[in-house]
């Protein structure tokens, strides 16, 4: 099944392009990374993917319904999101349990919600694939950065969605936090069972093994679309970042430096 496809999707805010006539087309079960310089773009294109923003121009298919022709709210809640932008809403004194619960009702805090065991073990369940199940009943704005993310990443997984969408998961984590949710996203990725998922970052370092395939984006336009391997090389990744750049990949994991000259 495919999961997405956008043809010659542009988007246009004020008259600036932000998207300037992009295909990419993402089949069921694969793991995509969205690599580019700040400004490409990503934020964008991953608001596309979650029915968050319409195309101003071309069409994009979002789990078989088209933008622009289906009711959002009924497309949204078989999309999981994590992102900053979605952990900046959540309440800083809701219980880290509940975070994740109230996801089975796509709602922020979980006042006025009844939600029933089968939910409950969903969300435990979560919590230990995630590692946090030792937080459950911490208040969230008591949580590491590291641990938020976590949180914030099995709160996506809780309604069991068809695409998950990650817009930068490792930002501002220590080289610790870093390895550790590599790791963590590594066994999502790796995971049979594990929902099509799309990861956006500024580095090559952060993504998690298990990764499939790459889009390298520069100033909305893709450089490169299709397996890792061939997208993510020395001469495609110079072109993005403008930058003359050596590639290497070691045990599944990718690391990019300069070259000097
Ligand atoms: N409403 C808007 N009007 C005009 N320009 C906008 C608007 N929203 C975003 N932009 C610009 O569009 C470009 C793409 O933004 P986007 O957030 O998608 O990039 P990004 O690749 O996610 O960047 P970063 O890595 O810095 O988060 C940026 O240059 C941004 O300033």
């Amino acid at each position: 099944m495919t999961v997405a496809q956008l043809e010659a999707v542009s988007i246009v805010r004020s008259g600036a392009t932000l998207l300037d006539s992009v295909d990419w087309t993402i089949e069921e079960g694969q793991r995509w990374v969205v690599i580019g310089p700040n400004g490409a773009g990503k934020t964008t294109m991953l608001q596309v993917l979650g029915a968050q923003s319409h195309p101003t121009k071309g069409t994009a298919r979002i789990l078989g319904e088209r933008l622009g022709a289906v009711d959002v709210f009924e497309l949204r809640p078989r999309i999981g999101v994590a992102s900053a932008a979605l952990a900046d809403r959540i309440p800083r004194s809701e219980r880290v349990a509940d975070v994740v619960v109230s996801a089975a009702y796509a709602v922020m805090g979980r006042w006025r919600e009844n939600y029933d065991d089968l939910d409950h073990a969903r969300a435990q369940e979560l919590m230990q694939q995630l590692r946090v199940d030792h937080l459950a009943d911490r208040t969230f704005g008591t949580l590491s950065e590291g641990e938020r993310k976590r949180v914030q990443i099995a709160r996506a997984l809780m309604t069991d969605p068809e695409l998950l969408l990650l817009d930068e998961p490792a930002a501002g984590l220590d080289l610790t936090g870093r390895e550790s949710l590599v790791a963590t996203l590594s066994d999502l990725c790796l995971d049979e069972f594990a929902p099509t998922t799309v990861l956006v970052t500024h580095h090559v370092e952060e993504i998690p093994e298990g990764v499939s395939h790459a889009l390298l984006l520069k100033g909305g336009r893709v450089v490169a679309a299709g397996p890792i391997e061939a997208v993510l090389t020395a001469d495609l990744l110079s072109q993005t970042f403008e930058l003359p750049l050596a590639v290497s990949q070691q045990n599944g994991r990718w690391a990019a430096r300069v070259i000097r000259g």
